[in-house]
């Protein structure tokens, strides 16, 4: 069995409006990094926040995906400063997160894990609890709009710690607290670079010693050493980026990254462990070239890693600095490394089976929605 399908694309013709009738599933998805712009505005209204740097929907959006595309991270970042300005109190996350599931279903997203950090959101005097109250409450109500309109979807949550500050043990205590809730796992973003994940020990070894999840924010602007930490000391369940691990693998000389196959690679420790222990990669292509982790679609490694078996899954990260949805990421995978729904629907298994929701409920969406989408698609 060839480890991603090969063959031409066969079935209904790949072009976006069918990717998005196909079922897609999200790891990585920042709820800061994905409202509407005309949302934006109207909550900047709400709060009387002055700071925007453009006055109507389209120059916003304009502004947000060329300001994030600025070759690193840290610039990248910055963008963040407004989305969060105006995501302050109960009634604004509840209204991002309801958005937030209504735009992912519309595209064909059948189980989402969106993340924000908590901490965050204090501005204007809301207790973390309450913030995540919001969140999970705006979450459901989009849930259950997307069911009422025939695009059913399950929507949960993760909490991130920022990597700078000094409070990831307790929003991982958060985390723990509305496990039952909606609240999946827990995570660290934000800078890299000066903020190894070994820093948030004690979060990690908290969630450990819960029997929860988290993935770590590690080999997207640093390189492997950070990767090593995320697994070796923190033992994260998956990798969120990872895609640095490419330092770690010499390809044959000349090899063309759109290949099909990678014979001769040679695999350091690192590229390894990550391999043989199935660790998911939360890959998320367009960011990668506006953070300036990669040079570009054509230079990304997510191929190789697809065709030596690494665990790969497609996600968005910040949809709205990226001007991105899942079908579009799909479609330029496509576009540049020829895939076909064959393809797809094995990202999108390896999303499921990487998803923080018990075996069982993964199991049925891989039984019940995820293949009987893509058989209707293959043909
Ligand atoms: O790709 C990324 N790498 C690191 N940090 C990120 C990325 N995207 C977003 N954030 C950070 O995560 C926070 C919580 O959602 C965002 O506010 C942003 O600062
Ligand atoms: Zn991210």
């Amino acid at each position: 069995m060839t480890p991603v399908d090969s063959t031409p694309p066969t079935g209904r013709p790949l072009d976006l409006p069918n990717i998005s009738l196909a079922p897609k599933v999200l790891l990585h998805d920042h709820l800061d990094g994905g409202l509407r712009p005309a949302t934006v505005l109207e909550l900047a209204r709400e709060v009387e926040y002055a700071d925007l740097p453009a006055a109507d929907a389209e120059s916003l959006g304009t502004w947000f995906r060329d300001a994030a595309d600025s070759g690193s991270l840290e610039r990248y970042l910055e963008t963040f400063a407004h989305t969060v300005a105006v995501m302050q109190t109960p009634s604004a996350l509840a209204r991002v997160a309801r958005e937030c599931v209504e735009d992912l279903a519309a595209d064909g997203v059948v189980y989402a894990e969106v993340r924000y950090a908590p901490e965050q959101h204090l501005e204007r005097g809301m207790p973390l609890d309450e913030v995540v109250e919001a969140v999970l409450a705006g979450f459901a109500e989009g849930e259950a709009q997307a069911a009422a309109a025939g695009r059913p979807i399950m929507v949960r949550c993760l909490v991130t710690a920022m990597r700078h500050a000094a409070r990831s043990r307790e929003i991982a205590e958060l985390a723990v607290r509305y496990r039952d809730a909606g609240v999946v796992g827990f995570d660290i973003a934000g800078a890299e670079a000066g903020h190894p994940p070994t820093r948030h020990l004690d979060a990690f070894e908290f969630m450990r010693a819960n029997n929860a999840h988290f993935t770590i924010h590690a080999g997207e602007a640093f390189g492997l050493p950070s990767i090593h930490e995320a697994i070796a000391f923190c033992g994260t369940d998956r990798l969120g980026h990872g895609v640095r691990v490419i330092d770690d693998i010499t390809l044959p000389e000349g090899a063309d990254l759109a290949a099909e196959s990678f014979e001769g690679a040679e695999l350091g420790q690192i590229a390894n462990i990550v391999r043989d222990k199935r660790i998911p990669l939360e890959l998320c292509p367009s960011s990668n070239v506006q953070t300036g982790a990669v040079n570009s679609i054509a230079e990304h490694p997510f191929n190789v890693l697809a065709r030596l078996r690494f665990r790969v899954t497609v996600n968005t990260d910040n949809r709205l600095m990226s001007d991105t949805t899942m079908s579009k990421e799909f479609y330029r995978l496509a576009q540049q490394f020829g895939y076909g729904w064959a393809d797809f629907e094995r990202f999108t298994v390896n999303a499921m089976k990487s998803a923080f929701i018990h075996f069982d409920e993964r199991l049925a969406l891989i039984d019940d929605v995820i293949k009987p989408g893509y058989a209707v698609l293959l043909g």
